[in-house]
């Protein structure tokens, strides 16, 4: 781990640009890269655009990130023509010392879990504000097939979690993918991993917001010192 750039008294809109910034670096000209959503992401799609580094394109997580891009003129391909990317950029809600995430606050958890398995490089852009001990803090967000909802929150009450459906502008919020979100509190993750296989295994869970499978291979963290760029060994 290493800090570098001397940065005081920055708001998190400011961090958060500080490490879209960042991660420029580990974007080479002719590539195509994976990429992820959410406000951390948006500065990163208009550092890109910014800097004239000339991908080739990019495959993205979400309906809004795609138009971000193309609003740039950066090509977007579908996941399906790209076998490999060679890195995939992207926020989190809270990254915890193993790499390990949870993601899913703008409800893009799926997609994003569909790119970062197609790339080589996880690297997680986030303010200070993103880094905990443990998982578990924010809400965790799972995407559910609506007929399932009502087993799924008794699932998570049994251990000891409290699981709401998401809603926006008062009824269920529909993903990218037309599934539902669950938003669940109150629940211990000691075991990323195991927690990810075992949720994902209920039926009616299309994604479990744990990137324990696709944890970070790197995080850059905006800090009001500057950017402390964190490598994950074991990922
Ligand atoms: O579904 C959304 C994503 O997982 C985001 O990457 C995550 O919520 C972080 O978003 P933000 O950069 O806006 O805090």
């Amino acid at each position: 781990m290493h800090t570098d750039s001397a940065a005081s008294a920055m708001t998190q809109d400011e961090l958060k640009a500080l490490v879209g910034r960042a991660a420029l670096a580990y974007v080479e000209p002719g590539q195509v890269i994976g990429v992820g959503t959410g406000s951390t992401v948006n500065r990163f799609i208009d550092a890109l655009a910014a800097s004239k580094i000339a991908i080739a394109g990019a495959v993205s997580s979400s309906e809004a990130s795609t138009l971000r891009l193309q609003a740039h003129g950066i090509p977007v391909f579908d996941a399906n023509e790209v076998p490999e990317l060679s890195v995939y950029i992207d926020g989190a809600d809270e990254i915890e010392p193993g790499g390990c995430m949870i993601k899913g606050g703008g409800a893009a958890l799926t997609r994003e879990k569909i790119v970062a398995a197609q790339a080589r490089r996880f690297i997680c852009i986030a303010d200070e504000s993103k880094w905990v001990a443990r998982l578990g803090r924010f809400p965790l967000p799972v995407e559910v097939i609506p007929m399932a909802t009502q087993r799924l929150i008794r699932q998570f009450a049994a251990l000891g979690g409290s699981a709401r459906v998401r809603l926006r502008d008062g009824v269920p919020l529909v993903t990218d993918n037309g599934q539902h979100i669950l938003d669940v509190t109150g629940l211990t993750i000691d075991d990323p991993l195991a927690f990810e296989s075992m949720v994902n295994n209920w039926p009616g869970v299309v994604t479990v917001g744990v990137f324990a499978h696709q944890r970070a291979h790197l995080c850059l963290l905006g800090t009001p010192q500057g950017v402390r760029t964190i490598a994950f060994d074991a990922a």
